[in-house]
């Protein structure tokens, strides 16, 4: 179990008024019932951070392989690694959007948390959504298929690696 480097307590913090809503084109998703203004802190989530080997040997043969972040780490030998981190509370709710990313979300390794924060004030109705990065492995609703493009047909397999 890896245990944060940085010992001093955590306040956690969450914008009270969300909610997940269960059929959007993405699956279930998050969404506000009032408007956050930008810079709020959405929330502040721990973070559990797997093994190399335990990711490699089984955490990639499950659902949770959809769900875990990409988290720099320094292995045995001090060399560094990119381990799999499964994200606690709403930050694994959060769904995928390159034209309408709204929030933004910052890594402390030393604390093991990730923190969500508002891009911009975000208006009633539109979902909160954060950047996965460039490498997506599922089809991204938000693009509009090319009817001449028939790459655009090829099946994707429906998983991520959150850069
Ligand atoms: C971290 S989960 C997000 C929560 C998920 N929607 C759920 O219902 O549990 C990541 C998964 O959500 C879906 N997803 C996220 N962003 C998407 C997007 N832009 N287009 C299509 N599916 C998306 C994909 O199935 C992806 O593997």
């Amino acid at each position: 179990m890896a245990t944060p480097s940085n010992k001093t307590d955590i306040p956690l913090q969450r914008f009270p008024h969300l909610y997940i809503k269960v059929d959007t084109p993405k699956g279930r998703g998050v969404f506000a019932t009032e408007i956050i203004p930008a810079k709020t802190v959405i929330e502040v989530c721990p973070v559990l951070v797997l093994g190399l080997d335990e990711n490699k040997k089984h955490i990639e043969y499950t659902s949770l392989y959809h769900y875990t972040y990409n988290w720099p780490i320094l292995d045995d030998f001090g060399k560094k690694q990119v381990a799999q981190a499964v994200i606690l509370g709403l930050g694994s709710m959060f769904n995928h959007s390159n034209q309408n990313q709204n929030v933004v979300w910052e890594r402390d390794p030393e604390r093991l948390i990730i923190t969500y924060k508002a891009l911009r004030d975000i208006p009633v109705g539109e979902e909160l959504c954060i950047s996965y990065g460039s490498h997506l492995t599922f089809k991204d609703t938000d693009d509009a298929p090319d009817p001449m493009d028939p790459d655009e047909e090829l099946e994707q397999l429906n998983s991520i690696q959150i850069d």
